[in-house]
């Protein structure tokens, strides 16, 4: 058994609480057990679940590992501390807030032999598994990814090509390699708006183009134009609801890589994919500064 603690608890370190308590039956997940969360507010029980001071956390035998579910400006300094403390990582993407942190802290878990996993519910929903079986095979022209959403606050969130690295991330699994040829941040502040255009070339010199736009009231959606040489895909295809949720089969990857069940090949992709969308994101945010 793995003793976990969830550091955070919003949105998602809730769900992660709600599935560590329920895990599949014969799933990975049962090799997990809820030690506890850290909050910086004093909660005292969460859940039936009880709090524990972040650094008994850090000391205690029973915990095996941290869920880092805090704002993304804290996960480089959370999952750095529990590495430290010889334990296993799983936190919420982005990883890092630049890709230089975002190595460092590869490279520790590494020299730590200790198991770093990022999550990425984007490429687990039935949305996107949908879209990645209607992609696949097809020669792209040239294609436009644009999400909304409402505000972020970037001093907690980073800079937009962070924390819509879920985007960035689906252009990358479903055109592979890509290179940032321009980007641009147009914002209004006093409006709370926020406008990033990104453009990209793939390995075949094909355009794409990534638009995150954010203001209050805006909708979380995502729509999609790509035009394939044989014909053109302007929206999302149809999808079902999953019978595991995103985050729930989240943790079962990440189970089965403390169980030594993932192989050297697979983990070594991963590191590679989310490695390469930081260091996008960082080019992004270069250019915009410019
Ligand atoms: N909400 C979602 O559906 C998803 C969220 N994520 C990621 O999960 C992370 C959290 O997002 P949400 O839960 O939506 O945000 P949230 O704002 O609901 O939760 C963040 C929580 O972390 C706490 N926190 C911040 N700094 C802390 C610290 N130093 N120690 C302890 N607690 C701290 C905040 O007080 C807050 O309760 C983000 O990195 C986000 O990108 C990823 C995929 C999906
Ligand atoms: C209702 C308010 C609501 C909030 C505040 C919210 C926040 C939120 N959802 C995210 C992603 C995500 N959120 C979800 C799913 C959910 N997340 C949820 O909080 C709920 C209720 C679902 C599903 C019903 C998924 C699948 C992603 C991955 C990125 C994507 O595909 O959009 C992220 C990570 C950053 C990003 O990729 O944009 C945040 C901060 N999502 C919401 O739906």
């Amino acid at each position: 058994m793995f003793g976990i603690v969830v550091v955070g608890i919003g949105i998602a370190g809730s769900v992660r609480i709600r599935d560590l308590q329920n895990p599949l039956q014969f799933s990975p997940s049962e090799s997990l057990k809820l030690a506890g969360f850290v909050s910086r507010r004093n909660l005292g029980q969460f859940n039936n679940v009880k709090q524990i001071d972040l650094g008994e956390a850090l000391k205690s035998e029973e915990v095996h590992a941290a869920f880092i579910c805090t704002d993304n400006q804290n996960h480089e300094e959370s999952v750095r501390q529990f590495l430290e403390a010889g334990k296993h990582v799983l936190v919420e993407y982005p990883m890092a807030l630049s890709a230089d942190k975002a190595h460092e802290l590869w490279t520790l878990s590494e020299q730590k032999g200790k198991v770093l996993h990022v999550e990425h519910i984007e490429l687990l929903t039935e949305e996107y598994k949908e879209l990645k079986k209607e992609v696949d095979g097809k020669q792209l022209m040239e294609g436009i990814l644009h999400f909304t959403g409402g505000p972020l606050d970037e001093q907690r969130s980073g800079f937009s090509a962070f924390s819509g690295i879920s985007r960035l991330t689906w252009l990358v699994d479903l055109f592979g390699d890509l290179t940032v040829t321009s980007a641009t941040i147009e914002e209004q502040k006093e409006l709370n708006y926020s406008k990033l255009t990104a453009h990209f070339l793939t390995a075949e010199n094909r355009p794409l183009t990534w638009v995150e736009e954010r203001a209050p009231g805006m909708k979380r959606n995502k729509k999609i134009h790509f035009s394939f040489t044989s014909g053109v895909l302007d929206a999302m295809p149809a999808s079902t609801r999953a019978n595991v949720g995103p985050f729930m089969q989240d943790q079962n990857i990440f189970a089965k890589k403390l169980l030594g069940q993932v192989s050297t090949e697979d983990l070594l992709a991963e590191k590679k994919r989310i490695l390469k969308c930081i260091y996008l994101a960082e080019e992004i945010k270069k250019k915009c500064e410019h």
